[in-house]
């Protein structure tokens, strides 16, 4: 990592709250070594930040996130998650993937409530219905709770596994393209839902994405990977008001942003 790299991503740690996620030195390999997926990463998240990160396909996205997650452990280094060693799935974490993985057997609602179920039992589930209910509501899902998946949408499933990831009222998001599958304009509106969630519950966030625009719409923070192995060959701190808006897409500033960025990632496929 070049000092340039080191100092920005300092300064974006220290311009929120107390540390929730520290990388150190993080590599992963397979096949015994021959495969590298992640040079040495080294990632601090601050409470409250939402930061994304992108890169060339193959180049370690899913693999840091999994190591993050505690679903696989990291060939070196460490990961510390308010301030302990991450080891195994932590209770703090709620992860979302590209495809909504329900269960076709269970209804909408019991989808959402069944993290609850298996963690605290059916007892404490059913105490939770009423939340469950309220997280539906507010993603537009009225009325498809007692429908199963097969009568949902691709948008509409998306919706739901984002409440089966709220109910256990998370502090920290990973989110593996978790819009990628569903049409531009739900997407939008997911977004700005994902967003304002975050902001009021004071989430700390990090989302893996192909999309550039939804990285800077999102984001304190863009982290971009160079091709596998990947590591952060630079953090742009995207200095946009908040609350984002669908409208801010068309400003001049946001534009700076994609063209930097996308600039970056096309001098990194060219280098490598
Ligand atoms: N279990 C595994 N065994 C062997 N190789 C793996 C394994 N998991 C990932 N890899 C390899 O590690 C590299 C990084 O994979 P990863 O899925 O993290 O990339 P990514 O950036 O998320 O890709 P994409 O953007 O296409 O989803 C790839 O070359 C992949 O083939």
């Amino acid at each position: 990592m070049t000092q340039a790299v080191q100092t920005a991503i300092q300064a974006s740690a220290e311009r929120l709250g107390p540390p929730v996620y520290q990388l150190r030195n993080v590599t992963r390999s397979f096949a015994a070594g021959r495969i590298k997926a992640l040079d040495p990463v080294d990632l601090d998240l601050r409470e409250g930040s939402f930061s994304a990160v992108i890169g060339p396909s193959g180049c370690g996205k899913s693999t840091l996130l999994k190591i993050m997650a505690g679903v696989t452990p990291p060939t070196t280094g460490s990961v510390m998650l308010y301030g302990s060693p991450v080891v195994g799935p932590r209770t703090e974490i709620g992860m979302m993937y590209q495809q909504a993985t329900l269960f076709p057997w269970l209804t909408t609602i019991e989808n959402v409530l069944l993290p609850i179920k298996i963690r605290e039992g059916a007892a404490a589930a059913t105490a939770k219905r009423e939340q469950a209910q309220a997280l539906l509501d507010l993603v537009g899902l009225t009325g498809f709770e007692n429908v199963y998946p097969k009568q949902l949408s691709g948008g509409m499933a998306q919706r739901t596994s984002i409440c089966r990831m709220l109910i256990t009222e998370p502090q920290v998001l990973l989110l593996d393209e978790p819009f990628s599958a569903l049409d531009e304009l739900v997407r939008d509106f997911m977004n700005i839902e994902l967003q304002r969630i975050c902001m009021s519950r004071n989430a700390t966030a990090l989302l893996i994405t192909h999309s550039i625009p939804e990285a800077v719409l999102l984001s304190d923070t863009v982290y971009v990977m160079s091709p596998r192995p990947g590591h952060f060959v630079e953090a742009v701190d995207i200095d946009l008001p908040r609350p984002r808006t669908l409208d801010m897409m068309t400003s001049p500033e946001f534009g700076e942003y994609v063209r930097h960025i996308r600039n970056r990632l096309d001098l990194e496929a060219a280098s490598a």
